[in-house]
């Protein structure tokens, strides 16, 4: 059963659907857990839109102040490798300060820490965590076994629960995979994400990062403008990372003034699965968004059939007829992926189903049957 309630988030007050596995999360944990989550991170299994998400370093004012400009889906304040060694201290302080200070409207507000073989990663995360204001993600790069991920899991949880102040309901994690050992260790990373460990975790996997630049290292290739070089892994991560039902984030183009070989380059992500693409600069933002959006005729099919949906489920259809189609749960589920995309595209309004989703759940209610609870249909819109 979903349940309306107030959260706070980047300056805003709004409402959001907290599900039942949130509030079972919320009972487990008391009243240390809190409403104060940022209405992005609502912990009901829907990936956040991260068509593009732009790196920027963590102790750079301005950048930042420009990338909360910016109609970004996801801004990511790094504390890895745009940040010199000597800095990394200042760089932590600047971040827990903008996160705090600075509003970054819609966008999703990352962070990506060191990685756990730097030795850095207990330093940022006693920082970050400890921020007045949390980011809706963190970044972890450079995992390169399941064992990096569960001292991630243990070492922030325990840093959350030992906090003074109330914790959010759920930050999402993303990973990073940047090497041969990684990429082959890829699945066990994807399983941590299996076992009871993040049932009881403040994190949530929600993603997997490919770090084509550092895999290229690792393996001993040179960066290309064909890509090639990156082909197996692009092809291996796509396919494991939605094996567990994660999003797949693809590799950074650094020729940042290239735009037309960006554009293809995001087009081909997108036609291979790929969810999103890394950006490091303002002007790749709107290429890439635009690649990972659905066109016009999508986005009407989708909302046509979401509308037919919703009139047959109130008359107690699950299988319907529509336009010469069969139409039921499987492709009703590919229609609220397009409308997702094509909300974060604002192409249509994010509350287009909502009154129709009341109505269906009304329906639901006076036959006593238990409405929608369960089948996936209300969530994420
Ligand atoms: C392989 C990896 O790990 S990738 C992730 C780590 N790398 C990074 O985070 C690098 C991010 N990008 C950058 O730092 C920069 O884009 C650079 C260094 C590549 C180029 O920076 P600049 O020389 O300042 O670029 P340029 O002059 O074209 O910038 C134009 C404007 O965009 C801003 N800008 C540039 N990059 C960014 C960014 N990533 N985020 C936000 N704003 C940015 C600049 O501040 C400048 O704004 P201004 O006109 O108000 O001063
Ligand atoms: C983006 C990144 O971390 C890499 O390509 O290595
Ligand atoms: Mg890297």
């Amino acid at each position: 059963m979903l349940t309306r309630m107030m959260v706070r988030g980047a300056g805003a007050r709004r409402s959001v659907l907290v599900t039942a596995a949130a509030q079972t999360w919320r009972r487990r944990y008391g009243s240390g857990v809190s409403d104060e989550v940022h209405p992005l991170s609502e912990g009901n299994g829907e990936p956040t839109p991260r068509r593009a998400l732009l790196y920027l370093p963590g102790h750079d004012e301005r950048k930042a102040t420009k990338a909360a400009g910016l109609d970004v889906d996801c801004v990511c304040l790094d504390l890895e490798d745009a940040v010199a060694l000597n800095r990394k201290e200042g760089a932590r302080k600047s971040v827990v300060n903008l996160l705090s200070t600075l509003d970054f409207g819609e966008s999703d507000v990352a962070v990506r820490i060191n990685a756990v073989s730097s030795g850095l990663a207990k330093e940022d995360l006693k920082a970050i965590l400890a921020a007045d204001t949390l980011p809706n993600t963190i970044v972890l790069p450079k995992v390169d076994r399941p064992s990096e991920l569960e001292w991630f899991f243990d070492t922030s949880d325990r840093l959350l629960r030992n906090q003074p102040r109330d914790t959010p309901a759920k930050i999402k994690l993303i990973t990073q995979v940047e090497s041969g050992i990684g990429l082959l260790n890829l699945q066990s990373v994807c399983e941590v994400d299996r076992v009871d460990l993040t049932a009881s975790s403040f994190f949530q996997h929600e993603g997997v990062i490919l770090g084509g630049d550092d895999y290229a290292a690792s393996i001993g290739a040179t960066r290309s403008r064909s890509n090639v070089e990156l082909l197996y892994a692009r092809q291996q991560v796509v396919a494991t990372v939605k094996a567990f039902g994660l999003q797949a984030i693809d590799v950074v183009n650094i020729h940042f003034t290239e735009l037309d070989a960006l554009r293809a380059e995001a087009e081909e992500g997108a036609a291979w699965g790929f969810d999103g693409k890394q950006v490091i600069h303002p002007a790749q933002v709107p290429v890439v968004q635009r690649a990972f959006s659905p066109s016009e005729q999508q986005v009407e099919w989708a909302v046509a059939i979401l509308d037919a949906f919703y009139d047959n489920q109130i008359k107690g259809k699950g299988a319907f007829s529509h336009d010469g189609q069969m139409i039921d749960m499987p492709t009703v589920l590919q229609c609220k992926n397009v409308f997702r995309l094509a909300v974060a595209a604002k192409m249509v309004p994010a509350d287009r189903f909502d009154a129709a989703i009341r109505e269906m759940e009304l329906a639901g209610n006076s036959e006593g049957d238990g409405g929608s609870e369960g089948d996936g249909v209300g969530k994420g819109q």
